[in-house]
């Protein structure tokens, strides 16, 4: 596909915006709605590519699942309802779908295999692989269940207590479904805390979950109930507004009904830290996930260190991040953040080689990048490198060039954000 071609923008940006749903919790909705009893109704489903792929995944072992639009509806088939997919299961782009569902097939007694794409096949899977084979799970893969193509046989799990080495949430779901449906109780320990989506999920569909600091415990024999899910607009998507309302001179806009758990709202704290001109308004709490309506307005930003326990709160919105970090006065350091290597790419060359390209001074380091502020950034070509992140990050950067920008590999903000340049344009 050709570049897409970015110009600078003259004016400001207004407007407002309704980012489409979370997709952590788009995923989770379908998965849950899958292995419950009974039908789950899902409200602002995402139909990004890698909700996309959950929703195929699970029709293929089985699962009658409408999805028309942001509207999805599960026929759950309950656990034992689940049935050995004929083919292969292709988790795409889609880190959150392969681990989560190897946590559920590591209980069901059956054989499957999951593969997915280019950037999956260089992602990490022992730290799933190991613990659900610890479990009872039998599990094989390239370099020894390190890398798709993976192929799994479970059934007959026994609960274990498991530190995870690191903060993973996805890790940490994978052992949650497969401890549902093992003898006795699981326990795993956080290193920090990480988005708890699943936790609360497992309570929307009548399971029980009990947490005591950074230990969640589940117990075996659960058996779930299907129930309606309104997914809150993702703040991982919202941060890429947010960062371009704060950045591009006399803006304005204003983000509806997006999601504030918590264990997601590092963005918030770093803008602030930052001097960023943000409102934001809590709906009174109705549904087990917090949301509200935000506006950014532009300011003067400054240099913050962003490290240790914020981390895992704002992994996926790094990459905005750093650009953000290019427009403050002074130095952002950001720490502890390795983990940025083992997304969809490694995060920190491809924030740092393609920001650079633009003008940014960034420099790499071993679980980070930093970043020197205030630069003028001009045109010039750049590349997602596949990655829906980069890609969107990018896009943001283009809007304060001086000359035009050619963004390779633009489609890949389909994976999570499909409506992304439609909602840019809509506010210049
Ligand atoms: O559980 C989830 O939905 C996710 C967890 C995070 O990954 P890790 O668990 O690998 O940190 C995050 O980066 C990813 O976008 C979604
Ligand atoms: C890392 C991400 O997703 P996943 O791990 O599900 O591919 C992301 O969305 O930034």
């Amino acid at each position: 596909m050709e570049a897409k071609k970015l110009q600078p923008i003259s004016s400001s940006l207004h407007g407002t915006i309704s980012v489409p749903g979370d997709k952590s919790i788009s995923h989770r909705a379908v998965m849950f709605g899958s292995i419950a009893g009974g039908v789950t109704t899902v409200e602002n489903f995402l139909p990004g590519e890698d909700c996309l792929s959950t929703i195929a995944c699970f029709r293929k072992l089985g699962v009658t699942i409408r999805q028309d639009g942001t509207r999805v509806t599960v026929n759950g088939a309950g656990l034992e309802g689940l049935q050995e997919p004929d083919g292969i299961l292709d988790v795409g782009n889609s880190g959150t779908t392969i681990r989560l569902m190897m946590g559920i097939l590591a209980g069901r007694p059956f054989h499957s295999v999951l593969i997915g794409d280019h950037s999956i096949g260089k992602r990490p899977m022992t730290r799933v692989t190991n613990p659900l084979k610890s479990m009872g799970a039998s599990i094989s893969g390239r370099k020894g269940a390190e890398f798709t193509p993976l192929s799994i046989t479970g059934g007959n799990l026994e609960g274990i207590e498991y530190k995870l080495p690191v903060a993973s949430a996805q890790v940490k779901s994978a052992i949650l479904l497969a401890g549902i449906q093992a003898k006795g109780d699981t326990t795993v320990v956080e290193p920090e805390k990480t988005r708890d989506h699943t936790e609360r999920m497992i309570r929307m569909f009548g399971g029980e979950v009990r947490t005591d600091g950074n230990a969640i415990t589940v117990h075996g024999g659960q058996t779930l109930t299907g129930t309606h899910v309104n997914v809150p607009g993702d703040i991982s998507s919202a941060a890429f507004f947010l960062a371009a309302g704060a950045i591009v001179r006399d803006s304005r806009i204003e983000l509806k009904n997006v999601g504030l758990n918590p264990t997601r709202t590092g963005i918030i704290d770093v803008l602030c830290e930052m001097g960023a001109d943000l409102s934001i308004k809590e709906y009174e709490e109705s549904s087990s996930e917090p949301a509200g309506d935000m506006v950014i307005q532009t300011s003067d930003l400054k240099g913050t260190i962003i490290e240790g326990e914020l981390i895992p709160r704002l992994i996926d919105e790094i990459p905005i991040i750093a650009l953000l970090a290019t427009q403050a006065e002074g130095k952002t350091i950001i720490k502890d953040a390795a983990e940025l290597k083992v997304k969809e790419t490694n995060r920190i060359d491809t924030v740092v080689n393609e920001l650079a390209k633009l003008g940014a001074r960034i420099e790499a380091t071993e679980d980070g990048m930093v970043i020197h502020g205030k630069t003028s950034l001009h045109g010039g070509t750049v590349s997602s490198h596949g990655d829906h992140r980069i890609g969107m990050m990018l896009a943001v950067a283009s809007l304060i060039t001086s000359d035009t920008t050619h963004l390779e590999n633009s489609e890949a903000v389909a994976v999570s954000y499909p409506s992304f340049f439609d909602h840019l344009n809509s506010l210049k």
